[in-house]
């Protein structure tokens, strides 16, 4: 497969084919794509959260139940008429595929979004640890930095202010009904999360010549949980988010009108695995490059977090050493073990 880029070249596509040269040859990679079975489409729990603001209080009970349910058995859901609309999602969806087809070498040494952008993944030992994908990562608060303008991209920067502001908002809504059905109050949580703390990350998923979506290979995000709180995810129309689900693939059908809710790590242990973290990945398409973006509800590094209920299923750690665990393990063996590290 040929894929050279050249110095000053103005090729966007991130240089995957050669990164992964090794692990192509590899005959591994074949044999792979053929022990996958075949993954069923489904929909997600639909939580609409109209009924979360309802003046009649049995509406309001019924929404919650429905959120608390969703996040115990599936930890995945999606939400409807969620706050932020379709004319927002849209527009940032436009201002992604401009961000994306800025020339490789632009997007990697401009320093845009404070310097953020990430490819592939060069921790990748196997063939399923292959990440066939581009990411910018920006924290709340470095949206509105100087760097983040970039002239061009001065509506990007608008439109990504105004969606994490929308979708911190939405976090909240769905932390805050998480937290009561524990017993807890919601105000002070999830605690020292922020403008600092909180992140976008948008996501391009180039389209993979070995990509074969019926077996569930090759991967655009490896397997793996979120390291935060809660995931607020838009994804467009394309499809390849795939969910774990009693021990099985299944593959999230794209619906342009929702939001896509789930739990992450941190969530799982504070609430002693009430809710619950799950494994999802990414496949990738063979034809059709896809989009999305996603807001991670993180609190500070030296924010300590502990399963509140007792007998605790959990030690007590910072969001700093889990970080620093998940890194370390990554670098060492090419995988995330997440919370195992931290049982009791
Ligand atoms: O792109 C997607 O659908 C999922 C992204 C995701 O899981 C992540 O960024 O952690
Ligand atoms: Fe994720």
């Amino acid at each position: 497969m040929k894929e050279v880029l050249a110095i000053g070249s103005e090729i966007s596509e991130p240089p995957l084919v050669t990164s992964y040269q090794a692990l192509l040859q590899n005959n591994d990679f074949h044999s792979h794509l053929k022990t996958e079975s075949i993954v069923q489409e489904i929909d997600l729990p639909m939580i609409d959260l109209c009924n979360l603001q309802s003046e009649n209080r049995e509406k309001r009970r019924l929404c919650a139940e429905e959120i608390v349910k969703a996040a115990s058995e599936w930890g995945f859901f999606q939400v409807l008429n969620h706050g932020i609309s379709l004319e927002l999602l849209e527009e940032i969806k436009r201002e992604q595929v401009k961000l994306f087809r800025l020339p490789f070498e632009k997007k990697v040494s401009s320093g845009i979004l404070n310097d953020s952008y990430r490819w592939g993944n060069p921790a990748a030992l196997s063939v399923d640890q292959f990440s066939w994908s581009e990411a910018f990562h920006v924290p709340l608060d470095k949206i509105s930095d100087e760097d983040c303008s970039h002239g061009e991209f001065s509506s990007l920067r608008e439109s990504m202010k105004n969606l994490g502001m929308a979708m911190s908002n939405l976090g909240r809504a769905l932390a805050d009904v998480l937290v009561q059905n524990l017993g807890y109050s919601c105000g002070n949580f999830p605690k020292n999360c922020d403008e600092k703390t909180c992140f976008l990350r948008l996501n391009r998923y180039p389209p993979c010549p070995f990509s074969r979506p019926e077996t569930g290979a090759a991967c655009g995000l490896v397997s793996h949980t979120d390291s935060d709180y809660l995931t607020i995810l838009y994804q467009d129309h394309v499809g390849g988010l795939q969910v774990m689900k009693d021990s099985r693939w299944v593959a999230v059908r794209p619906n342009r009108n929702a939001l896509i809710v789930n739990i992450g790590d941190l969530f799982q242990a504070w609430s002693n695995d009430a809710y619950k973290s799950v494994e999802h990945r990414v496949i990738t398409n063979a034809k059709r490059e896809r989009y999305s973006i996603a807001y991670f509800v993180c609190p500070s590094y030296d924010s300590t977090i502990g399963a509140n209920a007792q007998p605790s299923r959990y030690r007590s750690f910072t969001f700093g050493e889990y970080r620093k665990q998940v890194q370390d393990d990554v670098k060492r063996t090419g995988k995330k073990f997440g919370l195992s590290r931290f049982q009791v």
